[in-house]
């Protein structure tokens, strides 16, 4: 399959690569300031924050930690089923520690919420997340987040590690899918 099949899918693009490296630095800065003279990990929820961890640890100056989880509540389709499995644990125990989760998306919050306890069961020393984009109705749960990258529309988005039936993680962009991919 050649790049025009995959520029062909799309119906529009909702944040730039560009916009997303502004948002992502202005986002390290808070982080780094807020995590000042404290050992950090950072919790990232496989696949899709794969791209959201990998540039915003660049973006950071200074020391972390990385370390990853694999939930699924979506399977291939685009409703959230709101069963959470977990597909691959943490490699090490996160009690004491000051953990950041990062996320690319918030979207009916059920992922996150679930994971947020799951994690606090643990005994971390603090909990935060960082998330890249968050839609609506996140806010009918009840999680607090703490850095967030852009507030998007209810519109099932790809790209940037978002996928639709694991394709498109790999577009440098977020945007929206052509209905013709749906049929
Ligand atoms: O707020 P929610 O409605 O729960 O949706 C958000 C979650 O769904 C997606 O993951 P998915 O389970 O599809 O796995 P993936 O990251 O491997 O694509 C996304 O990466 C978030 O983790
Ligand atoms: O809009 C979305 N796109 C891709 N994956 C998702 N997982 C939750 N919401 C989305
Ligand atoms: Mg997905």
């Amino acid at each position: 399959m050649d790049q025009a099949t995959v520029a062909d899918d799309l119906e529009k693009i909702l944040v730039t690569k560009e916009q997303i490296d502004e948002r992502l630095a202005g986002m390290a800065a808070r982080i780094s300031a807020d995590y000042e003279g404290r050992d950090l990990l950072l919790v990232g929820v496989l696949k899709g924050a794969v791209m959201v961890m990998a540039d915003l640890v660049r973006a950071l100056d200074r020391h972390v930690e990385m370390d990853w989880m694999a939930v699924s509540s979506y399977g291939s389709g685009t409703k959230s089923s709101g069963v959470v499995r977990i597909l691959k644990d943490l490699d090490k125990d996160i009690s004491g520690l000051h953990v950041l989760v990062v996320e690319d998306i918030i979207d009916s919050g059920l992922t996150l919420s679930w994971l947020l306890a799951n994690l606090r069961s643990r005994g971390p020393a603090s909990i935060e997340v960082a998330a890249l984009l968050r839609k609506p109705d996140a806010a009918k749960v009840d999680v607090d987040v703490r850095y967030v990258g852009f507030e998007i529309p209810d519109e099932f988005v790809v790209g940037y590690g978002l996928d639709y039936a694991e394709r498109y993680r790999n577009l440098p962009f977020v945007g929206t899918l052509a209905p013709h991919v749906y049929r």
